[in-house]
């Protein structure tokens, strides 16, 4: 079916730059040389960028206070007056050598628990809506500070970017943090906002698997990728009854992570790395591994702590050659290098032993889960950060130039992301 008229608001953003226009131009072409109105296939065809949607800069950012886990045990016994619980801060104090984690940033300092007695027993004392109150300034603060720095690296005007995408566990608010970042930013109130809310772990490979297709079917689109975490909301008192008040309280850390994604980089743009493919996959047999639920009291995390490893070790192979057969690779997993989402020393330690991976291989997971601890999806966000790092300071002599991220989550889900590094060893930048 042909239009009588090109799809103006397509696009709308007509004031907006970085290319988004350009789709318009092409059917604007078409008329002025007189071919007559484009048809809908044109039109799309002309939308979709050349190339493959690139990570064009990173941001990072953690709450200012900082917790180290050999510390922790004594902190949090007596920010929960539970120190009489002998036992149980002995075995908090083993679990916690056991997570692969060394330091944390925390929003929530002892000060702020002291002011909040309610969030020691939530079952008994109701208490989501003052964490959700806090999470509602203290989340889209902290994603701006990640933000503001990977548009700073990017280069470009916070104008220039074309469509957000946000993702939390931390919070459950209309409008979210997506609308709270464009102030906060100096985004366009045209900018295109996507909002993910409550997909654990996964989040922050979800949100760059969205920015990949709005930046590759909307042809000269800047998408900001923005991860954010507080733990604030899984706070209680440990519990001699609950396994997981110790889980919730010593392995996971609070932080955010952005990126800048957009394909057919312009004069300038500096790609880190091509997002080649994005697959998504649930575990059979796995609803009930990792779960999280809002309560009146709080969010109420569960984990098959035992079951978690063993379901990711069995399933990741067959995630990883469905994703990379079609591209004419095989199981050569040495070959690759890996983002893994650190969800705790014991996973990495599984999908290790499954691939047979060199001891260097998951260095950048395993330095992320010790210096930040589990982040949830902010977390593959700092390990791309970490792998870029060390290639531009030439520390990961010969790295390959394929490689993957592996997000979990709830579902048991698997996100499986084929990378293309852009970055040479020693900073300088190479496009394919
Ligand atoms: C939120 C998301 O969407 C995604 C995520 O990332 S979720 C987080 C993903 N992480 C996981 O699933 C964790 C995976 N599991 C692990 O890290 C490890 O199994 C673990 C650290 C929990 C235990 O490590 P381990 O080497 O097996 O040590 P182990 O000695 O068996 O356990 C340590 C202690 O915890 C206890 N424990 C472990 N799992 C337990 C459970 N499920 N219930 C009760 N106690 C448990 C053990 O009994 C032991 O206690 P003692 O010291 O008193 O003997």
């Amino acid at each position: 079916m042909a239009l009588s008229k090109p799809p103006a608001t397509a696009t709308s953003n007509s004031s907006v730059t970085a290319g988004s226009n350009s789709n318009l131009q092409v059917v604007a072409d078409r008329e002025t040389m007189g071919s007559g109105p484009a048809n809908v296939r044109d039109i799309c065809r002309a939308r979709r960028s050349d190339g493959p949607a690139a990570v064009l800069a990173i941001g990072t950012a953690n709450p200012a206070t900082c917790v180290l886990q050999d510390d922790f045990p004594d902190l949090y016994f007596r920010a929960t007056k539970s120190e009489h619980l002998v036992g149980l801060k002995e075995k908090f104090k083993r679990l916690c050598q056991k997570l692969g984690v060394q330091k944390r940033y925390l929003h929530h300092t002892e000060e702020l628990i002291r002011a909040h007695p309610e969030f020691l027993d939530p079952a008994q004392t109701p208490s989501l809506d003052e964490r959700l109150d806090i999470a509602k300034t203290a989340v889209p603060e902290l994603a701006a500070v990640a933000s503001r720095k990977a548009i700073a690296e990017w280069g470009r005007a916070a104008t220039d970017i074309t469509h957000l995408v946000v993702t939390t566990n931390s919070g459950a608010h209309i409008p979210g943090v997506d609308a709270r970042l464009v102030p906060l930013l100096g985004l366009r109130p045209t900018v295109r906002r996507t909002m993910l809310y409550l997909n654990g772990c996964f989040a922050g490979a979800a949100a760059l698997r969205v920015a990949k297709d709005l930046a590759e079917n909307n042809r000269g689109a800047r998408v900001l990728v923005v991860c954010a975490e507080l733990t604030v909301l899984l706070f209680t008192r440990p519990d001699e009854r609950d396994f997981m008040t110790l889980m919730n309280q010593g392995l996971f850390g609070d932080g955010a992570g952005a990126a800048v994604v957009g394909a057919d980089p312009a004069a300038g743009e500096r790609p880190l790395f091509e997002i080649v493919s994005t697959a998504q996959a649930i575990v059979p047999g796995s609803e009930d591994a990792i779960s999280i639920n809002v309560t009146k009291g709080c969010y109420v995390g569960h984990i098959s702590t035992r079951e978690v490893p063993v379901l990711i070790g069995g399933t990741v192979e067959r995630c990883l050659l469905d994703a990379l057969e079609p591209l004419g690779m095989g199981a050569e997993w040495n070959d690759l290098f890996w983002n893994v989402h650190p969800g705790s020393a014991a996973i990495l330690d599984e999908v290790d032993a499954v691939l047979r991976l060199r001891p260097e291989k998951l260095a950048a997971s395993r330095r992320v889960l010790s210096e930040y601890g589990n982040m949830f999806g902010v977390t593959v966000i700092f390990v791309l950060d970490e792998l870029r790092r060390r290639m531009e300071k030439g520390e990961e002599e010969g790295m390959p130039e394929w490689g993957v991220m592996l997000a979990f989550g709830p579902g048991l889900t698997v996100e499986t992301m084929v990378l293309h590094r852009c970055v040479e060893q020693g900073g300088g930048r190479r496009r394919s």
